[in-house]
């Protein structure tokens, strides 16, 4: 596994700000590892985004997470209590510190958005008066005042998915699950759902763990992010740092829409054979990309280089470079050597017969 911060190999003492502690969950469907020993800890008020092609384990996960699936071996513990031996009985207390949203919002087509948003309360047995009070400060919070009457077909996707999260928060969940809240979102309604996620995350110290499949939710949202394939962690940290230098195979080819990319017509060019141009890919994140890299290399490399392709980009208010650089063939090395000097990470992706 790659980690780009501490390991979350488990230890003993279940600490009390762990909302959810999973150690060496394992589950298998006949031959298939859905999840192949994942350990793993979310912390109070931290914002988690889980990212893997599809069938790498991430609905599993989050079944497993509340209840709906049992591990075969392995320790699950929400808020410090073990859930692995529970009864269905004994899990319902527990389910509810738990709230859920989905793609196709699951909501009631019969309920208004207050009786749907106040269903969680009418379980729990809440008297009327104050299920009603309590959903329409949450269909407050969620931006739909106004919308308390009206029924889901009446509504949005984006204000659907909006009752969606105020049914969620109705029992004030210690966590909340997203499995693909935005997938059915168009871009627009996409941003206004995670702003409010993470206005949420931000304002009540929610804990948030959102699977996804689109970059972008984990690149604007998460606080951390764990990438899964094949029922594994490959790769896991904050989200600019994995973003920035991403290790995994795995994690490498899912960024690929979302990372500068060396233009096609450049890469039909390379060639494994060291001549002419090398071909040059230039990660530097962080504190060190505030630097003056440019100015450096400029100064200390007297070959010449050129800038082909890339930029720098922000995520989590820390800078991410990632650029394309040409160099002489036989200067690369030196090159590379000078940049890592200044804390940049460089590849040789190539050469190029000629000029790139
Ligand atoms: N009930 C089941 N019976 C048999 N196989 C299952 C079952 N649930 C999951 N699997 C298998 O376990 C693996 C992990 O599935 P899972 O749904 O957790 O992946 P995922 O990452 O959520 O995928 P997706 O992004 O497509 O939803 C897959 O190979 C899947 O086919």
């Amino acid at each position: 596994m790659n980690t780009h911060v501490t390991s979350q190999v488990a230890e003993p003492a279940v600490r009390e700000d762990d909302v959810v502690r999973l150690a060496d969950v394992r589950r298998r469907f006949g031959a298939t590892a859905a999840l192949d020993g994942v350990s793993l800890t979310v912390r109070r008020g931290e914002f988690l985004g889980i990212i893997g092609r599809s069938g790498a384990g991430k609905s599993t996960l989050i079944r497993c997470l509340n209840g709906l699936e049992r591990p075969d071996s392995g320790s699950i513990a929400i808020e410090g209590r073990e859930i692995t031996g529970l009864g269905e009985a004994e899990l319902q207390p527990l389910r509810r510190r738990i709230g859920m949203i989905f793609q196709h919002f699951n909501l009631l087509s019969a309920k208004t958005v207050e009786e749907n948003v106040a269903l969680p309360l009418k379980i729990e047995g809440w008297p009327k008066a104050k299920r009603l009070a309590r959903a329409a400060e949450l269909i407050d919070l969620v931006g739909l005042k106004g919308k308390a009457k009206a029924y889901p077909s009446e509504l949005s996707g984006g204000q659907k998915q909006r009752v969606g999260i105020a049914r969620a928060l109705a029992a004030s969940p210690a966590l909340l699950l997203s499995d693909e809240a935005t997938s059915a979102l168009d871009p627009e309604t996409t941003r206004a759902i995670l702003t409010l996620l993470k206005d949420i995350n931000r304002k009540l110290g929610l804990t948030i763990l959102l699977i996804t499949h689109e970059m972008e939710v984990v690149r604007s949202i998460a606080d951390r992010v764990t990438v899964l394939d094949a029922g594994r962690i490959v790769e896991e940290g904050p989200v600019w740092q994995v973003f920035a230098t991403p290790q995994a195979q795995t994690t490498k080819s899912l960024l690929s829409g979302i990372r500068p990319q060396l233009p096609a017509h450049i890469t039909q060019k390379l060639v494994a054979d060291v001549t002419g141009e090398a071909i040059l890919g230039v990660d530097i994140a962080g504190p060190a990309a505030t630097g003056p890299l440019f100015q450096q290399l400029s100064a200390e490399f007297p070959d010449g280089y050129r800038l082909i392709h890339g930029g720098v980009d922000h995520i989590q208010e820390q800078a991410v470079g990632r650029f394309f650089i040409a160099v002489p063939a036989e200067a690369a090395a030196r090159f590379a050597t000078l940049a890592e000097r200044f804390g940049a990470q460089v590849e040789v992706l190539g050469h190029v017969a000629g000029h790139a």
